[in-house]
């Protein structure tokens, strides 16, 4: 990507107070115009410039937060092969005084969904974009950290760290590359997880109360996406990585103005010390003629040395307060984002190989060629063998050839070199993997409803047998599934069972978990997940894990016992419904044959009346067929009754299936994260589980008649009006309700030195 230019847009906070003579505000054109008041200092002849013009990407008055996302920082996550998906690093960074609305923008107000600010508009958009490439396994992780009195915190620490997690060390690796030694890098496998572990980050901030702002922002706060990618269509050995910096500066302000002491004072002292030195280096980067920029001055120029000048696609948001009592301020801000514009950064593509895949391979190509040459002299009266890789366009001739041999249309392809096989077997992997993902997109197992035979009245009164049949049937293939395979994760259950209807999609998880299992992170990120746990011994595998969760866990224990008690339930409502099912039958053959004796007597009367020249409707039925007709009347009730009985055990069998479903989820979602915490890898990929969850929420609550609690009952309401009036909230809802609350207004000084 070429270089290009920081974006800047100028942000105002709303007020009632705008000082209209002071400045004009120039939305059409992006200018700004700032008049001064004439000030004394100057004596008679006053020769101070008083007026200034400035010029910007994008200039933003009154803005809602919607229009501030998608009118500029929505670019961050780039698009065309050119985004953060595509490995190229992305920072939007507010700055400007105190109480200018840099928290409120980029935050946003408090539990609002309207008012959220750009990170979590920023999660959710990512989270969008990968639900759109269903051909990469993305990974997205998050680390913040705030830069307090220049120390560095990080702000979801693990428990083992203890409340007082140490002061953070910025590394820098070969190519310049900026990161945290030790920072922790949450995974988040689904929108709401990443919400919920950005609430939990800004929830720690260290926040204070001075005359300009109740909720004073007294740190640096940075959050960083980090997002890796990889392809699942080709097993290459590619890695694309990327990160999103999004950073709430402090804000600069005049002691005088705001009138702190004590802790405060020297906070702000800190703030304004960290600030300047964030001006001297874009300062030295605006200037082409300077070769030393100061990044190493400060833990925040360190830290945004990538995002400053570096490999980065910059914005930046300078929000201004257009009051007349901030006039110095907000000229001093507008002053800086100018310099901002001036400074270049270079976006490159961050792509990484995985070592242990590219020795692997190397390995195959040593192997494969040295029998390529062995068989080439062997096999006399042959052309020149080619050692290069073949071209796409010969890659589809061999896809073809594969095609065509599964179709039946060839008998043999002709083998022609050891390249040419492998060629061949990726190609058929291929042709699997389609199948597979086809399979994978329909419905994943079809309404017992729709199921032929599955009990409509109507199959049963005209067919008799389909509707005990397909009863049984249809249900069985499920359980049988199930207790053919088991509840696995590692281990691949039987594949043409599990093409059959729900085995779909647990085989989809433990596919994607398994190939999941065997990655590691480029750069040791999964290591940097456990600390010390990285020099440990090798996890075992995951199905021996799996055993080992169920067994030593109390969670394991607990959901293997409500699966196990689901399973049995299961086994028991069906075999009643195989008996019911037999009965209709039964009843179904009585039904016919009293049926066909009534209408042979029906038959033999309507001949009587016909000899007799009379009419056979007015003769009178003897007893015999008063008690055919009795019977038949009887079966009819009994076969009504059977049907709704069956109807009911369906039913029945259905939720007990939704339960197992459930059941599954949770416990596969609790051995992952539990594997996690354990051997520090990530087992799944983040769609995998992310539909697991999906499954999960929209099961989560207990079929009619279970006992649901207060909270259980308002969360559930709450969901379904979300589902039906915001569908896009309820991630952020779900996330919001599960994080503590960051800040209470005007709350008091407390006792820790970082929260006041
Ligand atoms: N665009 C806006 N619309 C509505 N309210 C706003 C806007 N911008 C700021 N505010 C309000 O102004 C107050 C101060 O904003 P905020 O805390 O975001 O300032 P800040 O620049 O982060 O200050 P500090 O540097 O002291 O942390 C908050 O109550 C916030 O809700």
């Amino acid at each position: 990507m070429p270089s290009k230019h920081v974006r800047v847009v100028v942000r105002t906070r709303p007020t009632g107070r705008f000082a209209e003579q002071t400045f004009r505000i120039h939305e059409d054109t992006n200018a700004i115009d700032v008049k001064l008041p004439k000030s004394d200092v100057g004596g008679t002849v006053n020769n101070q410039v008083d007026s200034f013009s400035f010029k910007f990407d994008r200039v933003l008055h009154n803005a809602s937060q919607e229009r501030v996302f998608d009118e500029f920082a929505r670019e961050l996550l780039g698009t065309g092969g050119t985004g953060v998906l595509d490995g190229f690093n992305g920072t939007c960074m507010a700055y400007g005084q105190t109480g200018a609305g840099k928290t409120f923008t980029m935050v946003g107000g408090p539990a609002n969904f309207a008012y959220r600010g750009i990170i979590p508009r920023c999660i959710t958009a990512l989270f969008t974009a990968i639900a759109a490439r269903p051909e990469c396994a993305i990974t997205v992780r998050l680390g913040a950290l705030e830069i307090y009195n220049e120390l560095m915190m990080d702000l979801l620490p693990y428990p083992s760290a203890g409340d007082t997690a140490a002061d953070q060390q910025i590394q820098e690796d070969s190519k310049g590359g900026v990161s945290v030694k030790g920072l922790t890098r949450r995974v988040a496998l689904t929108e709401e997880e990443c919400l919920q572990a950005f609430f939990e980050a800004d929830a720690a901030r260290a926040v204070s109360e001075h005359s300009l702002n109740v909720l004073s922002s007294r740190s640096h706060f940075v959050v960083t996406l980090f997002v890796e990618s990889r392809s699942r269509v080709e097993s290459n050995e590619r890695v694309v990585y990327s990160k999103i910096h999004l950073v709430d500066l402090a804000g600069s302000e005049r002691l005088k103005k705001t009138g702190s002491f004590g802790a405060t004072l020297k906070e702000a002292t800190f703030i304004n010390k960290s600030l300047t030195f964030l001006e001297q280096v874009v300062v030295a980067l605006s200037d082409k003629r300077r070769d030393h920029v100061p990044y190493r001055s400060s833990k925040l120029t360190h830290l945004l040395k990538d995002s400053i000048g570096g490999n980065c696609r910059t914005m930046m948001i300078a929000n201004i307060w257009p009051e007349g009592s901030h006039v110095e301020e907000t000229v001093s801000t507008l002053r800086f984002a100018t310099r901002m514009m001036r400074v270049s950064n270079e976006a490159t593509q961050n792509i990484q190989l995985d070592s242990q895949q590219l020795i692997r391979k190397y390995e195959r190509e040593i192997r494969d060629l040295k029998q390529e040459l062995a068989m080439h002299d062997i096999l006399s009266g042959r052309s020149q063998m080619s050692y290069e890789p073949y071209t796409p366009e010969e890659q589809r001739e061999i896809e073809k050839a594969a095609e065509q041999y599964f179709e039946g249309e060839v008998a043999d392809v002709d083998i022609t070199s050891i390249k040419q096989v492998r060629e061949l077997f990726q190609s058929m992997r291929r042709l699997y993997q389609n199948q597979q993902q086809a399979l994978q997109s329909r419905p994943a197992r079809a309404h017992p409803s729709q199921a032929p035979g599955a009990g409509a009245e109507g199959d049963v009164a005209e067919g008799g047998q389909p509707a005990a049949e397909g009863a049984g049937g249809a249900d069985e293939g499920v359980g049988d599934e199930e207790a053919a395979a088991g509840l696995s994760v590692g281990v691949a259950a039987d594949q043409s069972k599990r093409a059959k209807g729900a085995g779909l999609e647990g085989g989809a998880i433990d596919q994607e978990a398994r190939a999941a299992g065997k990655r590691r992170s480029p750069d040791g990120v999964a290591g940097e997940q456990r600390g010390d746990a990285q020099a440990g011994p090798a996890p075992p595998d995951r199905q021996t894990a799996f055993t080992d969760f169920k067994a030593s866990t109390e969670e394991g224990q607990q959901l293997e016992a409500a699966f196990n008690q689901n399973k049995i339930d299961q086994r028991t409502k069906k075999q009643e419904l195989r008996t019911v099912a037999e009965e209709i039958s039964r009843v179904k053959v009585s039904m016919e044959e009293v049926k066909e004796m009534v209408q042979k007597k029906q038959r033999e009367r309507s001949a009587e009346g016909a000899k007799v020249g009379g009419d056979s409707s007015v003769s009178l039925i003897d007893e015999e067929e008063y008690a055919l007709i009795k019977r038949l009347k009887d079966l009819k009730k009994q076969y009504r009754e059977q049907f709704d009985a069956h109807k009911e055990l369906k039913a029945h069998l259905l939720q007990i299936d939704h339960n197992i479903q459930k059941c599954k989820t949770q416990l596969l979602q609790a051995f992952e994260r539990w594997y996690e915490e354990k051997y520090g890898q990530l087992v799944s990929g983040a769609d995998a589980v992310a539909s697991a969850a999906k499954t999960l929420s929209s099961s989560t609550r207990g079929p009619e008649g279970d006992d649901l609690d207060e909270n259980e009952q308002f969360d559930m309401m709450e969901a379904s009006r979300l589902e039906t009036q915001h569908p896009d909230a309820l991630a952020f809802y779900n996330a919001k309700r599960k994080t503590s609350p960051r800040r209470t207004a005007g709350r008091s000084p407390g006792p820790s030195p970082r929260r006041h």
